[in-house]
């Protein structure tokens, strides 16, 4: 098509340039005024060609219409050369424009053989308006490249192996959650990663508490008091009071009586009943315990339960810590003697 277009061109610049007609001499009269718009010639009778219908007036022979730029795009109708061999056509028509000169698509006519002046006819379909022209043209050469409205690429949400080398190459991104993850099949493979949480699940048994601390054995419980309620004045201040007095004697023995040995069938007898008093051994001591019996905080039934007997090991299961030899010391008797020393010792004194 370009070649054609430039061929065309050039046999028009060569006919023009040889021939000179007439018409183009007024063109280029009327090129400085380009608003101007030369009416259509005439025919020889004076009457108007109809360009539109095509019909010839007159002899038919055909003058060309020199359309030059107009206000409006009605003014721009060309006219169509009847093609007849042999009819000598003054000039084509052209339809020229300021901005774009463009030039119809004409092919040369064959020389009429009559050797007269080479004339133009216009091809079987030119462009009717000087838009049709600029259509044309554009048509004809290359197409401009369409613009690009492409986004920067991106990288490819598909996660296949791109192609590319290891060092161009960059992690994927992490896979966002799909929803094929509910999928069982999908999670089958992930159950060693689901293992942990059923066995959580399955390991915490409803209505445990992991907030509840462990329980523990190794703190007993701890014991109720069983102190008593004592008679006003047999607190154990009150009782420390009394024992450390130096004129108080708790022994109820006679005055200048020394230690005795008593004997476990001796201490048997002295249980706090039948008007006797009450007496204990305490690691290998015995105590006249008669008149704590009222000051003792656990009570004088518990007291009086190691009375006539040796309580050491009763005394030590439920108060070890007690300082029972400080608390005691003025209610000592004597020694605690294995059965036949009192008499040895008595046998002693006689020799
Ligand atoms: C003869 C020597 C004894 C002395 C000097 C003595 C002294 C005491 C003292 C000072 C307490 C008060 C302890 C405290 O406040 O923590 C006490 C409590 C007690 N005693 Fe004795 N006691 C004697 C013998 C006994 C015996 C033979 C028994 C029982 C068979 C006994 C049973 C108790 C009990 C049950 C308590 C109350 C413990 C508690 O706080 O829950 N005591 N005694």
């Amino acid at each position: 098509m370009a070649i054609v277009g430039l061929s065309l061109v050039l046999a028009s610049v060569v006919w023009v340039v040889f021939s000179r007609p007439p018409f183009l001499q007024r063109l280029f009269a009327s090129f400085w005024s380009p608003r101007q718009i030369e009416q259509p010639p005439r025919d020889h009778d004076g009457a108007p060609r109809d360009t539109e219908s095509g019909k010839e007036g007159g002899d038919g022979v055909r003058s060309p219409v020199i359309i030059t730029t107009t206000e409006s795009a009605d003014d721009e109708k060309p006219t169509h050369a009847s093609g007849t061999p042999g009819v000598v056509a003054p000039a084509p028509p052209t339809v020229e424009e300021p901005s774009s000169q463009t030039t119809p698509k004409a092919p040369a006519a064959q020389p009429s053989p009559n050797g007269s002046v080479p004339s133009f006819s216009l091809s079987s379909s030119p462009p009717a308006s000087a838009a049709a022209i600029a259509r044309s043209a554009s048509a004809a050469m290359p197409p401009p490249a369409p613009p690009t409205f492409s986004a920067p690429k991106m990288p490819d949400p598909s996660f296949t192996t791109p192609s590319g080398s290891a060092s161009s190459m960059m992690p994927p991104p992490p896979r966002p959650p799909t929803l094929n993850n509910l999928n069982p099949a999908a999670t089958s493979r992930n159950n060693n990663l689901a293992a942990p949480n059923s066995f959580a699940r399955s390991a915490r048994q409803p209505g445990t508490s992991t907030l509840a601390p462990p329980p523990t054995h190794s703190s007993k419980p701890a014991k109720p008091s069983r102190k008593v309620m004592l008679e006003p004045g047999h607190s154990p201040l009150d009782w420390a009071r009394l024992a450390q007095s130096p004129t108080s004697d708790l022994r109820n023995l006679p005055a200048g009586t020394p230690y005795l040995k008593v004997t476990p069938s001796q201490l048997k007898t002295m249980t706090g009943r039948r008007g006797k008093d009450a007496w204990t051994a305490l690691g290998g001591r015995v105590y006249n315990i008669t008149p704590y019996v009222a000051f003792h905080p656990g009570g004088g039934p518990e007291l009086l339960r190691c009375a006539g007997r040796d309580g050491t090991r009763l005394f030590g299961e439920i108060h070890p810590w007690v300082n029972y030899e400080g608390m005691l010391a003025s209610c000592m008797i004597g020694m605690l003697v294995e059965e036949g020393e009192e008499r040895k010792s008595e046998m002693d004194d006689m020799d």
